[in-house]
């Protein structure tokens, strides 16, 4: 069974992907309920923690139900870096994890995120810097290479590894192909079989069925599978795959009244976390799939993401259960 560092995971893990402005600490909760095994961060900038600016700061916050849990950060200066590994374990995670694979251009120009695989020895450097720097696991998220032509990752992750990377999280994209196309498991499988790996390879894109995540695990042999978009206003989908490996059997998806409870409690958290203006506003992007598939719900779902009032969003939710109630939904 994989271990990060000195943390057990049991076989075949699920994490939930950092993703920004979604994977705060009430989605992560909500995840880790519904069988999420290691949730991590959205990243977070190295220069914005050294800056001390409140947004990168409370980025930071994380709940004790939620571990183990991972912060995610991200940067190309070495001295950034490590002061901001400083301040990340003030906050006590179980996990640091480094992206080098964000593809927008923002973060990529400044040679962070997947900007970093134009230079190997620098993301190979920055690792063992940081890794000397904590006694915390550092983990590494990042993408096949800068794009088709320059695909080094098998090689790429036994350097990571052999600088003390304890994990590596790949999504099987290139920068090139940023979000399009399907995800290529193959070279992540690769990573995997190289007889030298020993750290956890987690395998990650396009893991939006339980299908797919049977698929990771027995044809491509990974060690688990980290999980983003698919957990989005859905954080049942864990234990959906979770039941699904254990019984072959698809679970009932969650009933009207099981869904306007989570997206009631998920904003509840969220306006306790950071306040009702914010909370009601990052809220917003989860209710299309909490209530996907109803039809004829654009009136109460225009509610829930125009209103500035949480009491309006809390009574939009009441409406909709008492109109919707009954209804069957499906995967
Ligand atoms: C809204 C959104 C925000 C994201 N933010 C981050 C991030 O902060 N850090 C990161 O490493 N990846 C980020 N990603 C990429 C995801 O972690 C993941 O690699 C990608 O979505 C592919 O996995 P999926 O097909 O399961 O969604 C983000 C993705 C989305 C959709």
């Amino acid at each position: 069974m994989p271990k990060i560092g000195d943390i057990q995971l049991p076989d075949f893990p699920l994490l939930l992907a950092p993703m920004e402005d979604v994977s705060d600490p009430p989605f992560r909760a909500l995840c880790k309920e519904n069988g999420a095994d290691v949730v991590y961060t959205e990243f977070i900038s190295s220069e914005g923690l050294i800056r001390d600016a409140a947004k990168s700061v409370m980025k930071l916050d994380i709940y004790e139900k939620e571990r183990p849990v991972g912060i995610q950060i991200f940067g190309a200066n070495l001295d950034s870096m490590l002061q901001s590994v400083d301040i990340v374990e003030k906050s006590n995670p179980d996990i640091i994890d480094i992206n080098f694979g964000c593809p927008v251009k923002k973060v990529v120009s400044k040679g962070a995120g997947a900007g970093i695989l134009k230079d190997i020895d620098l993301m190979v450097s920055l690792t063992k810097a940081m890794v000397e720097r904590t006694k915390l696991p550092i983990t590494v998220k990042t993408r096949l290479g800068w794009d088709e032509n320059s695909i080094k990752i098998v090689e790429v992750a036994e350097k990571l590894q052999d600088v003390g990377c304890k994990a590596i999280a790949i999504h099987g994209r290139t920068r090139a192909q940023m979000y399009k196309g399907s995800a290529n498991w193959e070279p992540i499988a690769a990573v995997k079989n190289n007889p030298r790996m020993h750290i956890p390879v987690f395998g990650n894109g396009d893991v939006d069925t339980p299908e797919a995540a049977v698929k990771m695990r027995d044809e491509f042999g990974l060690d688990g599978a980290m999980i983003g978009r698919a957990s989005i206003g859905y954080p049942w989908f864990f234990n959906e795959v979770k039941h699904y490996f254990k019984t072959g059997e698809h679970l009932a998806p969650p009933t009207m009244e099981e869904r306007v409870e989570a997206a009631r409690r998920h904003l509840q958290m969220s306006i306790d976390w950071k306040g009702e203006k914010l909370g009601v506003f990052e809220t917003r992007r989860h209710y299309t799939n909490y209530f996907k598939g109803i039809p004829n719900f654009k009136e109460y779902r225009m509610k829930m993401v125009t209103s500035d009032d949480a009491a309006d969003v809390f009574a939009a939710f009441d409406e909709a259960l008492e109109k919707f109630g009954d209804y069957e939904f499906s995967h």
